[in-house]
């Protein structure tokens, strides 16, 4: 288990890291989300003992990672995929890490058929795809047999293939019941992959809950309703009558009305109580991405500036409140 409490790491004038505190559990695949610049290297480089906390702790097995006993064998890592010596084959690589270790020769070849190497093994691993350097990076990090696994944004640069790959493997390292921490700024990617999730922005805990109750909690639906005048009389009734039965309701620019907290047999029922003809009723679930989007807005560090092109997007203060 790896435990943060009120971990925070300023570098001069900026704060990196803000009393986050959170708990990775054994058995589960933990995503750990944010938008780039949120401080997941940060957080995972203390986890590690690379970086020293500006206050706060962090621990692996109750220890901090340079006080635990045998930390080599207990807890491995893909940081950088592309901090291998390019000029070693990955053989050699993983040989000279295994060494370091003190660990056994045939632990490589172990390691290598694991992340599908074994054919390549004896190449240049500066010559190696951006895919195959990714899966030299997570053979080292399973050199070890550790019980506690933290990947660095293991995806990036990866087809689907890869991808897949990857989200497998994860999988099956928290089966056997290990701890496997990984990072990623795309929801969509964590949502198929973790378990629980621990999503930051800038720096600061924002959610620490399991991927179905993220689910439940921020991807609310809505309802689509379009009468025959588009923005104009019917439709202000048909919102009245239903922010009166108690429903969200929100104009959209195209005379649409974005409808929350009511079925649409409901609307339905309310619209033809009061006479008002609908051209369009079309239920929506908005995604993952979207729920994510908005809970880490303002906790993004750059923004484009530009206003969201998604129609469904519903942040507050987009699209005028309807009057009721
Ligand atoms: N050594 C450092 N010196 C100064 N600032 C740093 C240092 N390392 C990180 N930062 C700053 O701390 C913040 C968090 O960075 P960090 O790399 O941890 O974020 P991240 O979530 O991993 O982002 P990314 O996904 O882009 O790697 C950023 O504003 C970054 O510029």
């Amino acid at each position: 288990m790896i435990e943060a409490d009120g971990l925070t790491k300023r570098y001069g004038p900026k704060t990196a890291v803000e009393q986050l505190s959170f708990q990775v559990r054994p058995g589960v695949v933990t995503g750990f989300l944010g938008p780039n610049g949120s401080g997941k290297s940060t957080t995972m480089r203390m986890v590690l003992g690379l970086d020293a906390p500006t206050s706060g702790t962090v621990t692996i097995g109750g220890y901090p990672y340079r006080e635990l006993p045998n930390a080599a064998r207990k807890v491995g890592a893909l940081l950088d995929a592309k901090a291998v010596h390019g000029g070693r084959s990955a053989r050699n690589h993983l040989l000279s890490m295994a060494r370091l270790a003190g660990l056994p020769r045939q632990r490589v070849d172990e390691v290598l058929e694991i992340v599908g190497l074994s054919e390549v093994a004896d190449r240049r691993s500066g010559g190696f795809s951006l895919g195959m350097g990714q899966r030299l990076g997570i053979a080292t990090a399973l050199l070890g047999d550790p019980e506690v696994l933290l990947f660095d944004e293991p995806v990036n640069g990866l087809d689907p293939e890869g991808i897949h790959w990857v989200r497998t493997l994860m999988r099956r390292l928290a089966s056997e019941g290990r701890t496997v921490f990984v990072s990623s700024h795309l929801m969509s990617e964590m949502a198929l992959t973790a378990d629980h999730l621990v999503v930051i922005g800038q720096g600061r805990l924002l959610a620490d809950m399991s991927v179905r109750e993220f689910i439940d909690r921020h991807s609310a639906g809505f309802v689509r309703v379009r009468t025959p005048d588009g923005a104009g009389e019917q439709r202000d009734r048909l919102a009245k009558v239903l922010a009166d039965a108690g429903a969200g309701t929100e104009a959209e620019q195209d005379g649409a009305l974005k409808v929350t907290g009511v079925t649409p047999a409901r609307i339905s029922n309310l619209a033809h109580e009061h006479s008002i003809r609908l051209y369009e009723l079309s239920p929506h679930q908005a995604s993952l991405e979207e729920a994510y989007m908005r809970l880490t807005q303002g906790a993004v560090e750059y923004r484009s500036g530009m206003p969201s092109a998604d129609p469904y997007d519903m942040a507050p203060g987009r699209g005028g409140e309807s009057e009721g």
